[in-house]
């Protein structure tokens, strides 16, 4: 494989806190891995408590004025922070390739870009976020969006740039400050994250990123001083730190795991359906939450469904994920190849028909192919599970009902598609799909203007859009009387 340069991925430090890179070497070491070729590219440690003393005291301590800011001025600085990310785009991507895998054709779209949408679009409506008074007769009452105080972020290791931001935006517009752990598996991106932010005017002590591993994640989310924890992560995760936040009435999103459906009828469009299977399969070598992991395709069209999947397949450009020409490249990490590797071997054990791809690729690094497998049951252990990897599943269905019923024959509810000409189809479908995100004849987007999340063991609360703000702010209610107080007594 032909290798491009690639830059000093080193951090100053492994934490940012108070507006500064803060070091504490007492903390486990991590090795940050380069996914194409399985180099330790940079090391962190992990927060120890005093490191992560530091973070909360620092987020209380700035937080109260950066509430009593006017709104429209915590507005400005998101949305500088935005055009920043904007004008560091290549070099944010590269360093995001280099922490997750993914190649930078897509880093370069996808995630500092979608970062900088979420800056700019809270900083944008910061300034409306207001209450609303509420007429009582000669009586009335108003009410008060408030912020909720430190929130804690947690995230995955897909898309460490875009959680990040997706999670800080919406909190600092609120008025919150903000404690970041990002995955131990990709720490990197967050910190330029933090740096920016202060380059755009914010606060020290409103964007703490510390690093680590479960445990500093289990610390933060059981801190009297957090007042929300936000989890990206799996649906096991999401049930520990749910159920540890309840301990002290914690606020909570959790946006987790999914196995979603999509449905093709015999009617789409074979190659937006094979496009869109594609995106929701194989984008970012398929560790996407929304992924369309159970393609359901009416039985007149599932031959040509596959043939054409198999052959637009051969076509993935695999390689240097650092050459803008690659467009599929290595999974995460040895951990994740192991997990995906282990699905394929069940889902051929279980009887799945595999057409093309899931191969290891022979060289440094965690490479293997797109996977497409035919013939799969909903019984199948990849049809119930979500591997998190390049893997399509495809399976035949007959007629509406019957795909409906079995796309909803899931504890996750994530995400969900359809592919059809017929209008009333698609939006009648829709409508009795049980999940969160969904897609009528595309896959994947994700505009900030859209809200983001799931249902069922997907997760609760929203991403994104004004949705977002119900989840960083809460509402005071005042009651005014107008006239005199009359008490029995
Ligand atoms: N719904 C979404 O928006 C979304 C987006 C991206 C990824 N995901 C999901 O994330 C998963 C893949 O990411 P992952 O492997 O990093 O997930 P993960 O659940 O292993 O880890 C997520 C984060 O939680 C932390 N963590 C682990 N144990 C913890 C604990 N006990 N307390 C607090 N924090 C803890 C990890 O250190 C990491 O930062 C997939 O299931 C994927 O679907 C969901
Ligand atoms: O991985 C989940 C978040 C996401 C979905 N599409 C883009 N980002």
């Amino acid at each position: 494989m032909r290798q491009t340069n690639r830059p000093d991925a080193r951090p100053r430090a492994s934490h940012f806190i108070d507006g500064v890179y803060v070091e504490d070497d007492a903390g486990e070491t991590i090795d940050v891995i380069y996914p194409a070729t399985g180099e330790v590219i940079a090391t962190v440690h992990a927060a120890t408590q005093a490191v992560i003393d530091r973070a909360f005291e620092s987020a209380r301590a700035a937080q109260a004025a950066w509430a009593a800011t006017p709104p429209r001025e915590r507005g400005r600085v998101l949305t500088r922070a935005a055009q920043i990310l904007r004008e560091r785009n290549r070099e944010m991507s590269i360093l995001e390739t280099m922490d997750t895998g993914k190649p930078l054709q897509e880093t370069l779209v996808a995630d500092a870009t979608s970062g900088a949408d979420a800056l700019e679009y809270f900083g944008g409506i910061a300034a409306g976020l207001t209450g609303e008074h509420i007429p009582l007769g000669e009586d009335w009452a108003y009410t008060i969006r408030e912020p909720l105080g430190v929130c804690v972020g947690i995230g995955a290791w897909n898309y460490p740039t875009q959680i990040a931001c997706w999670k800080a935006a919406p909190a600092l517009a609120c008025g919150n400050a903000m404690v970041f752990k990002p995955s131990e598996t990709t720490p990197l991106c967050t910190l330029k994250v933090a740096e920016i932010l202060i380059e755009a005017g914010l606060p020290a002590g409103l964007f703490n990123v510390v690093q680590g591993a479960g445990a500093v994640g289990g610390a933060l989310t059981t801190d009297p001083r957090a007042d929300k924890v936000s989890l990206t992560g799996s649906v096991p995760t999401g049930r520990k730190v749910y159920s540890a936040a309840a301990e002290s009435m914690k606020h909570v999103t959790m946006e987790l795991g999914g196995k979603s459906p999509m449905l093709v009828f015999d009617d789409a469009d074979l190659e937006d359906a094979v496009g869109g299977a594609i995106l929701g399969n194989f984008y970012s070598s398929g560790q996407i939450c929304t992924n369309g992991t159970r393609v359901f395709v009416q039985k007149g069209l599932r031959a040509r469904f596959v043939e054409r999947m198999a052959e637009r397949m051969r076509d993935a450009v695999i390689g240097d994920p650092l050459d803008e020409a690659t467009n599929f490249g290595p999974l995460v990490s040895a951990r994740q190849m192991e997990i995906v590797e282990r699905y394929l071997k069940i889902a051929e054990d279980e009887g799945a028909r595999r057409v093309v791809g899931g191969e290891r690729l022979d060289r440094p690094g965690y490479w293997l192919t797109p996977a497409l497998f035919d013939g799969v049951t909903d019984d199948m252990t990849m049809a119930r599970e979500e591997i998190f990897g390049p893997v399509l599943s495809v399976l035949e269905f007959d007629d509406e009902d019957e795909g409906i019923a079995r796309a909803n024959a899931t504890e996750f509810g994530l995400s969900a598609g359809v592919f059809t000409r017929d209008i009333g189809r698609a939006h009648r479908v829709i409508g009795r799909l049980r999940a969160g995100t969904c897609f009528i004849n595309s896959y994947n987007d994700a505009p900030v203007e859209m809200p983001f999340g799931g249902v069922k063991m997907s997760g609760i609360g929203r991403e994104n859009a004004k949705a977002a703000i119900e989840h960083y702010s809460q509402v005071k209610s005042v009651y005014v009387r107008m006239g005199r107080v009359e008490a029995p007594f």
